[in-house]
């Protein structure tokens, strides 16, 4: 059974907001009406919290059940509505021991406090109107953040920048809604007239900036989640000694002997930022041996799976027709091609691979060329990302860069309802149904599930 304990406000909640561990300082945190009263029956100081100004760091001792001092600390309150979660919030910073925090945490939840769930300090900022939701998921954004233009996209949509932007699109959609209706309703009345060519610019202006935030919310994710990149090709091309190579380190056996790879193998690195996901997988070709065929359909499934791949040819050596097959294949996806052991004699070129792939990106390297390498990493970034874009991004889920997907496809039906003549009340319906994602984007309307889900990823005490 699900615990919707969560929406209920009357509790006040508690939990160790410090990570678990020896540290000098463990922050145990209160949120609620009675933080201030539960928090006052184990805490002594000169004064009690409930005479000391909001924010403003009291001395005192933290006391046993019995009354004795087991700790000297600090105590701090926040008046509602001008705290973390918008309610009545105490902090006692005690010293960091395990055994401590623990202890103190014990001695609030003896005095009538529940212990927090998962990320339920900043759902009750959420629910109390504080942040909305993109902001909310945006806090896990920072404290999972592994590069410096990760932390700073996730703090771009705690700020409440990617808000600001879906909010005006709201409004300006909002606009629109409301000026077609007093048109169905009142026709003949004087009311604000939308021409068909001004609701068509309107329409597609929107429709830029959403494709605009949805690409930013991509770039995000990417910072966050990292791009997977598939390293594909015939047996022996040198596959693994590029992912090696990639990786700077020996992961992936390398042999002369076609077959060599079998599993896949994943390693990552972080390049301008972003965590690139490599997967060295097994020589693509038709085999007999069962554990190899088992490898080569793993490959085949990474291989439609990642966002870019990697295909590696072996310049000293004709293609086969299964590689013309392939190049046909990779027509679909995105991709790069690599021509490998440039360092011997070649006997394919850059222009023979480019009759066959023209519009693909294509590089000469042998494996053991570090500067070659380092090329590489680059154009892989630079194939999946507008240079500016890696300082624009916006930290997403894939769950909201679908609903923000949903809100571009509203749009762009109520264009083509438009262009196509059909009744203005299509064109109305589609724009209502955009401003519904858009406030399931948001949380304007959300149900409970769905915030259980979002706020269990979170840590205990956020
Ligand atoms: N000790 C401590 N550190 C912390 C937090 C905390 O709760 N406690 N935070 C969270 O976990 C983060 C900071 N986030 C916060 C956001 C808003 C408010 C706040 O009180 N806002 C009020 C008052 C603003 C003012 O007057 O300065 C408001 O916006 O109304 C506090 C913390 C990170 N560091
Ligand atoms: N001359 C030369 N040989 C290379 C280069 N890169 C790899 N090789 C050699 O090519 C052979 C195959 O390399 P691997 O990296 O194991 O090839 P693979 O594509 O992973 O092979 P499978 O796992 O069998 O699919 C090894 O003998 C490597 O030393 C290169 O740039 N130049
Ligand atoms: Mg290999």
């Amino acid at each position: 059974m699900l615990e919707k304990s969560f929406l209920n406000l009357d509790d006040t909640i508690a939990s160790i907001s410090t990570a678990w561990g020896e540290a000098g300082i463990a922050i145990v945190r209160l949120s609620g009406p009675q933080a201030l009263d539960i928090a006052e029956k184990a805490f002594r100081g000169i004064k009690p919290l409930k005479d000391t100004p909001p924010r403003y760091m009291r001395n005192g001792f933290l006391l046993d059940e019995r009354g004795a001092p087991i700790d000297e600390v600090l105590g701090v309150w926040f008046r509602s509505p001008k705290s973390y979660t918008g309610e009545d919030v105490v902090e006692i910073h005690c010293h960091g021991g395990l055994l401590v925090a623990s202890k103190c945490l014990e001695l609030l939840i003896a005095q009538g406090a529940r212990l927090a769930e998962p990320g339920e300090f900043t759902q009750r900022a959420f629910l109390n109107g504080r942040i909305d939701l993109t902001q909310a998921e945006a806090v896990l954004g920072v404290i999972r953040a592994k590069s410096d233009e990760a932390l700073l996209s996730a703090a771009r949509t705690l700020r409440g920048e990617l808000s600001a932007k879906v909010n005006s699109i709201y409004d300006s959609l909002l606009n629109i809604s409301a000026t077609l209706e007093a048109n169905l309703d009142f026709p003949e009345e004087d009311i604000p007239y939308l021409s068909k060519d001004d609701l068509f610019q309107s329409l597609n202006a929107i429709a830029l900036n959403l494709q605009d935030v949805i690409y930013r919310c991509k770039v995000g994710k990417a910072l966050r989640d990292g791009i997977k990149v598939a390293i594909v090709g015939r047996p022996n091309v040198g596959k693994s000694s590029i992912f090696n190579a990639l990786l700077e380190e020996t992961r992936a056996i390398v042999t002369p002997i076609p077959g060599t790879t079998r599993d896949i193998i994943e390693g990552s690195i972080v390049h301008k930022g972003i965590p690139i996901i490599f997967m060295d997988t097994a020589g693509l070709r038709a085999t007999d041996d069962l554990v190899e065929t088992i490898g080569v359909s793993m490959a085949q499934k990474a291989l439609r799976e990642a966002d870019l791949r990697l295909w590696i040819i072996d310049g000293s050596e004709q293609l086969t027709k299964e590689e013309i097959d392939m190049a046909m294949e990779l027509k679909n996806h995105s991709h790069i091609v690599a021509i490998n052991k440039a360092d011997i004699p070649q006997v394919i070129s850059l222009e023979d691979v480019r009759q066959m792939l023209p519009e693909s990106e294509i590089m000469v390297l042998s494996s053991y060329d570090k500067e070659a390498i380092r090329e590489l990493k680059e154009r892989i970034v630079k194939k999946l990302f507008k240079d500016s874009a890696i300082n624009e991004g916006f930290n997403a889920t894939a769950r909201q860069i679908e609903t923000l997907k949903s809100v571009l496809s509203c749009v762009e039906n109520s264009i083509s309802s438009l262009v196509s003549g059909e009744p203005q009340d299509l064109v109305a319906s589609n724009l209502l149904e955009a401003r519904y994602h858009i406030d399931r984007l948001l949380g304007r309307n959300f149900d409970e599930d769905l915030i259980h889900l979002i706020f269990s990823q979170f840590c205990v005490g956020k």
